[in-house]
């Protein structure tokens, strides 16, 4: 019988653990009389995609990506529709596509995830054209995906300065939102369209959020005070955030947002500049993943969570 083909794609910047051992650690798991597994390194933005879409092309059993949801997002836009499944070792920053799924962070665990070969068949979404798995967004989180891009630092440490530096520079926008239900016209903090229920990190911008349930969340959380931010960050952490009286929900499948300039977006993370119209599309069960088969599914798990341990998970 012929072999099965495996590629394994590994950012070297993405987090800031390293990743010398992973292509030892998979080359061991993987039976070499079963399986033919081919590493890549990536050597620049976009080149995971270029990998993928080959390997997918070739017919390629598994894609594996070692990186962050911005590698995972150029590895998993090449393998939507196709035959090829994507696995995941989670390294990098957030690692929203991977905490969303269940898969763990650690490396041998995660690779252990994907030899148990369980599939999972998730939706995504597109926003002008540009495909997502966990979230785009179009207010201070697209703010801060730019502020962090040009700041190159990464890890939590990175974030956190950001975002500070962030808050005092954002100025919030107003949106028109279009969904299969109707208009509303709001000023906005954060308006982001949701497939997973987090950004990352834990970050729950959509709690009940679920990743195959052919519908797209939208969050939209008008602009805060001082006062409210602690509690509002709190709530993002803790899966509550749906509680907040500042906090719009809505579902819906396709969703059309209007602003008053081009203005940036965010999706999966990565900053894109785009148009003062955006049409956000839900695209039912498009791409394949590794995945254990108890992940979120769209439950809430506010009853274990408590903000210390998200705040501890987030800062080591
Ligand atoms: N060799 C390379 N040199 C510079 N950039 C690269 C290279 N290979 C990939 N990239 C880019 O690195 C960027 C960051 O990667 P990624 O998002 O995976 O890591 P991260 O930001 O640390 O994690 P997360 O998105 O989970 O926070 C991606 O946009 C990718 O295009």
């Amino acid at each position: 019988m012929a072999k099965e083909k495996i590629c394994l794609i590994i950012n070297p910047i993405s987090g800031t653990d390293s990743k010398k051992n992973i292509p030892e650690e998979v080359a061991a798991a993987f039976d070499q009389r079963k399986y033919d597994l081919f590493i890549r390194i990536t050597g620049y933005p976009d080149h995971a995609t270029e990998i993928a879409r080959k390997a997918a092309k070739k017919n390629y059993k598994y894609v594996l990506v070692a990186g962050g949801d911005g590698t995972v997002n150029e590895v998993a836009k090449s393998l939507v529709h196709t035959n090829t499944t994507l696995g995941i070792i989670p390294s990098g920053s957030g690692n929203g596509l991977a905490r969303e799924l269940g898969i763990p962070l650690d490396t041998e665990k995660a690779i252990k995830i994907i030899l148990r070969e369980h599939t999972r068949t998730i939706d995504y979404g597109m926003a002008n054209g540009h495909i997502f798995f966990c979230t785009c967004g179009f207010g201070f989180d697209a703010f801060i995906s730019d502020r962090f891009a040009e700041g190159k630092k990464r890890g939590p440490l990175g974030y956190v300065r950001n975002i500070l530096e962030s808050v005092v520079d954002f100025r919030s926008e107003e949106y028109e939102i279009t969904t299969d239900n109707g208009t509303i016209t709001e000023r906005a903090f954060i308006l982001t369209c949701a497939n997973a229920s987090q950004y990352g990190n834990d970050a729950h911008i959509a709690p009940g959020a679920s990743m195959d349930d052919g519908m797209m969340n939208v969050s939209i959380l008008k602009p805060l005070n001082a006062i409210e931010v602690p509690q509002t960050t709190i709530q993002l952490f803790t899966n509550n955030i749906d509680k907040n009286s500042k906090m719009t929900s809505l579902i819906t499948r396709n969703l059309l947002i209007k602003r008053s300039r081009a203005g940036m977006m965010h999706v999966d993370g990565e900053p894109v500049s785009t148009g003062n119209e955006i049409k956000v599309e839900t695209i039912h069960k498009g791409l394949k993943v590794l995945a254990p088969d108890n992940g979120l599914r769209g439950k809430k798990r506010r009853e274990s969570e408590n903000i210390f341990n998200s705040l501890t998970r987030w800062f080591n």
